[in-house]
């Protein structure tokens, strides 16, 4: 996973992570983004019709590793299951190809970004660190909100408390190219459905729920049964703008199955695997293609140089 060549998009990226730091505090040996998580291991089949889609490897072989990490939304690595901000929950799933090759998934419990850019997403945190209780309306985290309606409708959708971490779903919102042995691109989303369905908790009882509660919650349900996930691919419309983030495509749109992801095992030494590694939103693999998305780029720098401080750090 290499820094991409555009200093503008590390530069950004470095600001960004900043701008993290201020909002969050510093957290040596954390993630400054879904600083909480646990790490499971499990494999991932590919469905027949997967092969229609993308000649990709893990879609073309029977059977294939996975390293998955849930996360907790924002930079505190101790924040409470039961506080509104650890939605949406984090979805990150590495598919394991071969020694040292891997390419991943990195996915969040809703269906949507608040910005289209970098330069709109630094904007927007740099707001809402401007926007502490003493602040009089309109603060200018409710301007900037005010301006950009993806943002207030992503601030205002819905984010429940699930029952468990596999009872959410989760989803991509990148595009990606798709292509098959065939030579046939096709671009798509993924949506990653649990096989025990969806179930929340009412606010007022995801507020009551014990600190820990989601990663207690699903190490005992793994020590049970293996999690189960559906990874499907939304493939657009030849009208469906692709490079953006914010865009939503009509529920109509077919669905095509890529495989199960099964998780049997919480990894045992889960803190320092995932001090140590670093998802890449960036499928880089055959048959899977970033699309014209100007997030991708910057998250892969965001995501590199927030990972190389982590594995820097020394232990507390
Ligand atoms: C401007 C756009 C974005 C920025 C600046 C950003 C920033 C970050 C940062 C700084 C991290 C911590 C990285 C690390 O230390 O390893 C992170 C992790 C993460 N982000 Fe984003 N993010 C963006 C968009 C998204 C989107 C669109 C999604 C959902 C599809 C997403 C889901 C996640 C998840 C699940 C993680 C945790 C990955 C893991 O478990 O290692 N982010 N993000």
């Amino acid at each position: 996973m290499p820094l991409p060549n555009d200093e503008r998009v590390v530069d950004l990226a470095n600001r960004i992570l900043a701008q993290f730091d201020t909002l969050f505090g510093l957290h040596p040996g954390f993630r400054a983004a879904h600083a909480k998580g646990l790490m499971l291991t499990g494999s991932f089949t590919a469905a027949p019709e997967a092969l229609s889609l993308t000649n990709a490897p893990h879609v073309s072989r029977p059977s294939t590793p996975v390293t998955a990490r849930f996360s907790n939304s924002t930079g505190l690595p101790m924040l409470p299951d039961s506080v509104a901000d650890a939605n949406p929950r984090g979805l990150a799933i590495r598919f394991n190809l071969a020694e040292h090759v891997h390419t991943d998934i990195v996915s969040h419990s809703i269906d949507a970004f608040p910005t289209r850019t970098g330069d709109e997403f630094i904007e927007l945190l740099k707001a809402i660190g401007a926007s502490g209780p003493d602040v009089p309306s309109p603060k200018p985290v409710e301007v900037f909100l005010g301006s950009h309606p993806a943002a207030l409708a992503f601030v205002q959708a819905p984010k429940p408390f699930p029952v468990s971490l596999a009872t959410e779903s989760y989803f991509g919102v990148t595009a990606f190219a798709f292509t098959n042995a065939q030579g046939e691109t096709k671009y798509g989303r993924y949506r990653i459905v649990p096989e025990a369905g969806e179930h929340f908790f009412s606010d007022e009882e995801g507020a009551k729920l014990a600190q820990d509660y989601h990663y207690d919650e699903i190490a005992e349900r793994v020590s049970k049964a293996p999690i189960r996930f559906r990874i499907l691919v939304q493939v657009a419309g030849p009208e469906d703008t692709v490079d953006d983030a914010t865009a939503h495509w009509p529920e109509s749109r077919p669905l095509v199955e890529l495989g199960v992801v099964e998780l049997n095992a919480v990894l045992p030494d889960s803190l320092a695997q995932q001090k140590h590694i670093i998802f890449d939103p960036i499928p880089r693999c055959e048959g899977i293609e970033a699309s014209a998305d100007p997030l991708l780029e910057l998250r892969a720098a965001i995501y590199l140089l927030s990972g190389r401080r982590r594995r820097a750090a020394q232990p507390a």
